[in-house]
C-alpha cells in the first residue's frame, strides 16, 4: 500500500469518454491539481516524430526519455506542456502524434519510467488533492487510491465528442482515430472493465456538467475534506 501525502483521485478511460475534460473540470471545483498522464505519452510521440525516430524500434523510443523532461505543469488553470523550453501543448494534440502515440505507449520501459514520474507527481507537496487521468491510474499507477473512477460513455457518443472538437478531419477519419486507438490500446491496458473497488461513470446521457458534478461528488463522499 502507498502512503499517498494527499487526497490521489484516479481517472481512466477511452479516448473521448471525457477524461482530461472532466477530470480537469472536477480538480478546479474541489481546489486539487490535475496531471494528464496522456500528455506525457503524446510528448515522448511529439519528440520521436521531431528526431525522426523508427516506431518500431523500442530503443530508440526508450533512448528520448531523458530527454522528455518533466514539462507537465499540473494547474488545471494553466496547462502547458514544454520539452526543453519547447512549448508543446498544442502540437502533441494533432493527428500526426494521436496516430503515433499507442507504438510509444506499447514499449514496456516506457511504461515503467513514466509510471514512475506519475506517482511522484502524484506525492509532490501541493494542493490538498491532485486528479490523474490515463489509461492504468486505477489499476497500475495507484491501485490504493482513495477515489478510483472509470469514465466512459458509448463509442458513438465518445466519437461524436471527438468530431466536435477536430472539425478539420472527416467524420471517418475521426471514427477511425478513435476505434483504431482504442484497440491498440487495450492490447496494452485494460480500461473498458472497471477493475475490483473502481467506480464506473457513464457519460453517455450525462451533460458536461452533469459528469463534472457526479465526479465530484464521488470524491467528496470519498475523501470529505
Ligand atoms: N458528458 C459530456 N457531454 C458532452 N461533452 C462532453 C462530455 N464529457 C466530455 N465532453 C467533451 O468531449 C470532448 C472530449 O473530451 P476529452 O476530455 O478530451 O476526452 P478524453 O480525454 O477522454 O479523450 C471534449 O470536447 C469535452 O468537452
Ligand atoms: N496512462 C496513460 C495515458 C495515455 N496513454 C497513451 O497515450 C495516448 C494518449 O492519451 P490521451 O489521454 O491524451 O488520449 P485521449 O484519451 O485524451 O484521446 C493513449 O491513446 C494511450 O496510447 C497510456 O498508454 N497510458
Amino acid at each position: 500500500m502507498t502512503r499517498w501525502s494527499r487526497v490521489v483521485v484516479a481517472v481512466d478511460g477511452p479516448a473521448g469518454s471525457g477524461k482530461s475534460s472532466v477530470s480537469r473540470a472536477a480538480a478546479r471545483a474541489l481546489g486539487y491539481e490535475f496531471l494528464d498522464t496522456g500528455a506525457a505519452y503524446r510528448a515522448l510521440a511529439w519528440l520521436g516524430l521531431d528526431r525522426g525516430i523508427d516506431f518500431d524500434d523500442e530503443d530508440a523510443i526508450v533512448s528520448l526519455l531523458d530527454e522528455l523532461g518533466d514539462g507537465i505543469s499540473t494547474d488545471p488553470d494553466d496547462l502547458r506542456v514544454t520539452i526543453g523550453g519547447t512549448d508543446v501543448t498544442e502540437d502533441i494534440r494533432q493527428p500526426r502524434v494521436s496516430k503515433v502515440v499507442s507504438a510509444v505507449a506499447r514499449v514496456p520501459e516506457v511504461r515503467t519510467r513514466l509510471n514512475e514520474g506519475f506517482r511522484s507527481r502524484l506525492n509532490a507537496p501541493g494542493r490538498p488533492g491532485i486528479v490523474a487521468e490515463g489509461r492504468d491510474i486505477t489499476t497500475v499507477v495507484a491501485p490504493d487510491a482513495p477515489v478510483r473512477v472509470l469514465l466512459t460513455a458509448d463509442e458513438g457518443v465518445r466519437i461524436q465528442r471527438r468530431r466536435a472538437e477536430l472539425t478539420d478531419q472527416s467524420a471517418a477519419d475521426v471514427a477511425r482515430s478513435v476505434t483504431d486507438r482504442d484497440r491498440k490500446d487495450s492490447k496494452v491496458v485494460d480500461f473498458m472493465t472497471a477493475a475490483e473497488g473502481v467506480t464506473t461513470l457513464d457519460s453517455t446521457d450525462l451533460s458536461f456538467d452533469e459528469t463534472v458534478d457526479a465526479m465530484v461528488a464521488l470524491v467528496r463522499s470519498a475523501a470529505p475534506s
